[in-house]
């Protein structure tokens, strides 16, 4: 396979009610081994409490946002103010803009430091997003499952998302399922997750 048709292979996940693409190979190895760890040192990591049932807890998991525009993120009682893009995502926003044809103006990253940070069953369908919320999620490093469960039907779906792989959601799929990024005692290392969004 050569480079480009490798880029682009897409891969569409058979999930009912959904709109569910995976491009496993976005990034080539060398680019997307430099971006994990350009990744991991510059950007401004946080880590937010949020309230479970009343009790508040650290939120398992680093996160930041990063906007084109000066919109704000609330999710799980937390308001994001974003920072402005660096070089690298501002790149990588390019790549993503154009396989997808959109144009996205807001990223909120996560890392997951080793396999006890998570990232808990939900669907991405804050008001912000508006009616049928468009979400590319960009990974890289240690390779993580990642579940899809149906809101009303008895179904699932998971995958693993690779080092420098893309999954794109789209249409019915937040309103119709929820996805979670469970816990795993064998992994010791780092994953940089990257979820473009449009927030206008
Ligand atoms: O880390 C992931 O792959 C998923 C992140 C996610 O679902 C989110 O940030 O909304
Ligand atoms: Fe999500």
């Amino acid at each position: 396979m050569d480079l480009f048709t490798s880029q682009n292979q897409n891969i569409q996940l058979k999930m009912p009610d959904a709109d569910v693409s995976y491009f496993p190979f976005f990034f080539e190895k060398t680019e997307a081994d430099q971006l994990f760890d350009i990744l991991k040192k510059s950007i401004q990591w946080q880590q937010d409490d949020i309230k479970v049932f009343g009790k508040v807890h650290k939120q398992p998991r680093l996160t930041a946002l990063y906007s084109s525009n000066k919109n704000t993120y609330t999710y799980s009682n937390i308001t994001m103010q974003p920072h402005v893009f660096t070089d690298e995502l501002s790149k990588i926003k390019k790549k993503v803009d154009h396989i997808s044809s959109e144009i996205f103006t807001t990223c909120l990253l996560n890392l997951y430091r080793d396999g006890q940070d998570s990232n808990g069953w939900h669907s991405d369908n804050e008001k912000e997003l508006g009616p049928e919320p468009i979400i590319a999620s960009v990974s890289f490093g240690e390779e993580r499952w990642f579940h899809f469960k149906h809101k009303t039907k008895e179904l699932k779906q998971k995958l693993l998302l690779q080092h420098g792989s893309l999954l794109i959601m789209r249409g019915k799929t937040q309103e119709n399922w929820l996805h979670q990024l469970p816990k795993s005692k064998k992994i010791k290392n780092p994953r940089v997750n990257l979820t473009f969004r449009i927030i206008n």
